[in-house]
């Protein structure tokens, strides 16, 4: 028995990543992780988002299912959500699903599902301040954003900046490098993209409450 414990390849543990997002959620109600996705994953989403062809994209949209519009000047960048066929995109669903599986535990969230799609701003392209959540109309609980850009400058632009609340106009500024988490309660959190000056590489998810008890049945995305 002991032997075949030994001899198992090394796994990459998520746990101590997965308890120190916990802890910052339970006590700020977000998380800021500098370069924290594992590396394997980070460079697997860079490489199939850079082999993504324009027809893959779509303009990203405002509001949900049939009710979704392109509204250009709320946001111009252009998405491609990830269904899972590709390896990098079971790779980040699969850990995406760990983290789910422990935020359950620890923090009780009732996490159900996860959607998430791959996000590229154009130079000049930018996400006004909105929330990505309403209260009432509970379905989007936690937002998790992951980015693939190496050598970002100051002068590129692009960062996230995430608002305490709606009084707040000075927020907290991420930057988009590579393997950077951020992870926000998406009803509490108003946040914005500053336009980029080149080309921005994402990861966009949310974590989702089962809603389909409702009468209407409740649109995956
Ligand atoms: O890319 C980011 O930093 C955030 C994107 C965002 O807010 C969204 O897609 O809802
Ligand atoms: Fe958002």
């Amino acid at each position: 028995m002991l032997a075949n414990v030994i001899n198992l390849p090394a796994q990459h543990d998520n746990s101590h990543l997965f308890e120190l997002i916990a802890q910052d959620i339970e006590t700020k109600g977000f998380s800021i992780r500098p370069g924290a996705l594992p590396a394997l994953i980070a460079e697997s989403l860079l490489s199939h988002q850079l082999s993504l062809n324009s027809a893959k994209y779509q303009d990203a949209g405002i509001g949900r299912g049939e009710d979704q519009i392109t509204n250009r000047f709320v946001r111009t960048d252009e998405i491609c959500w990830i269904n899972g066929e590709s390896d990098a995109g079971k790779r980040w669903l699969d850990w995406a699903n760990e983290l789910k599986n422990y935020l359950n535990r620890r923090l009780f969230l009732g996490l159900f599902s996860f959607e998430s799609h791959f996000a590229h701003y154009p130079q000049g392209a930018f996400y006004k301040r909105h929330v990505d959540s309403f209260k009432g109309n509970t379905n989007r609980v936690l937002s998790l954003v992951t980015y693939l850009n190496s050598n970002w400058s100051n002068d590129d632009g692009g960062e996230l900046v995430l608002y305490q609340d709606e009084t707040d106009h000075v927020g907290t500024r991420v930057v988009p490098l590579m393997g950077t988490l951020a992870l926000f309660l998406s009803e509490d959190f108003p946040h914005e993209v500053l336009p980029a000056a080149r080309d921005r590489y994402s990861v966009a998810g949310w974590y989702r409450v089962n809603s389909s008890m409702t009468d209407r049945v409740d649109p995956p995305r």
